[in-house]
């Protein structure tokens, strides 16, 4: 079996790589096995190069193969935000439910669906020690509920509407998430990528 290391302490992302890469025979680690791990700062300015501070820095200090996941909401109302700032919005603290909250009330003007779009955005990459690192973007296009629904899922998750379909994230199973969210598509890519070079 494959060893591979997701530089993420966020373990709605650790499970769901955990399904996506186990049937295609990798063992997943996250940063949640290894207390040790640097602490990286996200002074990005995108997602990809936010991944790739992350990823770099966790092969570097294990040397092994590693993925970094750098994700977040952009509204398009909000010129793109939360983007790239998306688990500090509404503070230090992380907290989802605090986030979905100030998500809200920035929107809470918008009467119509329409007005409210928005893409979950997933930038990855893969430090391999020794080789350049790849990345790849995945997106899933929706809009921002009014109030939160569903149960499934992580982050914003429960006010995220999908596109052509009358549910939330947070209402799909975590298989059905994982075929078509943000984060499957970036996946599907990065694979892309591995298998042409
Ligand atoms: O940096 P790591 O340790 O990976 O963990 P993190 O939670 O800080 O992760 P990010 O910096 O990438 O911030 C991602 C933000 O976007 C949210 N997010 C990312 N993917 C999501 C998904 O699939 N569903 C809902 N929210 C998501 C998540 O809740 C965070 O608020
Ligand atoms: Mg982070």
């Amino acid at each position: 079996m494959k060893e591979i290391i997701i530089a993420t302490k966020n373990q709605g992302k650790v499970k769901e790589f955990e399904a996506l890469l186990a049937p295609i025979g990798f063992r997943v680690h996250s940063l949640l096995d290894y207390p040790d791990s640097i602490d990286v700062e996200e002074t990005g300015k995108s997602f990809e190069e936010n991944a790739i501070l992350k990823a770099e820095a966790i092969a570097m200090q294990y040397q092994r193969m590693t993925i970094a996941d750098d994700s977040g909401l952009a509204i398009d109302y909000l010129g793109g935000k939360p983007g790239i700032f998306s688990a500090r919005y509404a503070g230090p603290e992380k907290d989802d439910q605090a986030n979905i909250n100030r998500v809200l009330e920035d929107l809470s003007d918008v009467h119509s669906l329409l007005d409210r779009s928005a893409s979950f955005i997933c930038g990855l990459a893969l430090s391999i020690p020794g080789e350049k690192t790849k990345t790849v973007v995945g997106t899933c296009e929706g809009y921002i509920a009014t109030e939160p629904q569903g149960e499934n899922g992580f982050g914003y998750d429960p006010i995220f509407i999908l596109k052509n379909r009358n549910q939330t994230m947070a209402n799909l199973t975590k298989e059905e998430k994982n075929r078509i969210s943000h984060r499957a598509d970036a996946l599907k890519k990065l694979l892309e990528v591995i298998k042409q070079s």
